[in-house]
């Protein structure tokens, strides 16, 4: 059963088309991860999905009822941009959030789970981010609910601590909690998330999962060879590489091939400092169907400093 549904939303702010139609299903106990360019509309659609926002058209549903009728005791909500009361401690911070709920969570075990000392008395404003980052999980999740939205749930967060909420998040994933998150970390995704949906000025452009993304949108696998050796010197072989970053770079080749690239390079007397063979991944799809959206974005940016 579908408990997440958009069926061709569409939200504008102003001029700004924010979402040009979009249509998806998350159904109970899985995870969606939601990954775009900035201002690609990721943080609107899970306004829209959480019932924050009202679509200037198109239908939501969130457990089967409109997102402003559903059970708010069985929903959690991470913003992007969470601002809670900044002079209370995480303690005070998740205990606040667990009062409005019967049967909450223990906040204590909750910021345990996230890494934070429950018993730490430095105010909420003076965490660092990724702490603040971490006690905002936590209150996210004391009403154990249902359904968990996700905005950039990790941005900031160090390493150590991300892998910790990717553990926290799998298991609530492996205790039925349906998660729908948005993130910019395509190894989020790619570990988290059962689909990936790939927003792109709007609309939803790809979805899948990681598996299948890669496999359609991914690219050959590549092997990277650090030389100074040119294309030009295997003209009269199999192989057709082309030269990027100081390497001769060979698509397709198999990594029982690589054995056959060296010999090539031997054959013709030349010289490598390394070999590196890399599978496509979630980062190559991302490129491959957004990446010009970045560089448009970089470009305006360096145009409007210039
Ligand atoms: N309150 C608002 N008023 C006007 N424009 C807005 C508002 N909120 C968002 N937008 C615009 O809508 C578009 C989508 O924004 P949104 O925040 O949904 O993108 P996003 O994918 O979440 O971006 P990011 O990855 O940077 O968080 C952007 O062009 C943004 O500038």
């Amino acid at each position: 059963m579908s408990v997440v549904v958009a069926d061709d939303v569409h939200e504008t702010y102003g001029d700004t088309v924010a979402l040009d139609g979009i249509s998806l299903a998350v159904d109970a106990g899985e995870v969606f991860a939601l990954v775009g360019p900035n201002g690609a509309g990721k943080t609107t659609l899970t306004r829209c999905l959480t019932g924050t926002r009202r679509p200037d058209s198109g239908s939501v549903s969130l457990m089967g009822d409109p997102p402003a009728e559903s059970a708010r005791e069985r929903l959690g909500l991470l913003p992007q941009d969470f601002d809670p009361p900044e002079r209370l401690t995480p303690g005070e911070l998740v205990s606040y959030y667990a009062g409005l709920y019967e049967g909450a969570r223990d906040p204590d075990t909750l910021l345990d789970e996230v890494g934070i000392d429950p018993r730490t008395d430095t105010w909420y404003t003076d965490l660092s981010g990724g702490e603040k980052r971490r006690t905002c999980v936590a209150a996210s999740l004391v009403n154990d609910p249902d359904v968990l939205f996700l905005d950039e749930p990790t941005t900031g967060v160090d390493p150590a601590g991300r892998q910790a909420l990717w553990t926290l998040f799998e298991d609530l994933a492996a205790g039925g909690t349906t998660i729908f998150l948005t993130t910019h970390y395509m190894a989020e995704a790619e570990r988290l998330a059962d689909r990936v949906g790939l927003l792109a000025d709007g609309a939803l452009v790809a979805s899948g999962s990681p598996d299948e993304l890669v496999a359609e949108y991914g690219g050959a696998p590549s092997l990277d060879v650090e030389t100074d050796a040119v294309p030009a010197d295997f003209e009269e072989s199999r192989y057709t590489p082309e030269r990027a970053d100081g390497a001769l770079v060979f698509e397709g080749v198999d990594p029982t091939e690589i054995g056959d690239v060296a010999s090539a390079f031997a054959e013709r007397g030349l010289d490598f400092e390394s070999l590196s063979w890399s599978e496509p991944d979630l980062e190559d799809v991302y490129l491959a169907l957004a990446g010009d959206r970045v560089d448009v974005v970089e470009e305006t940016e360096e145009e409007v400093v210039a």
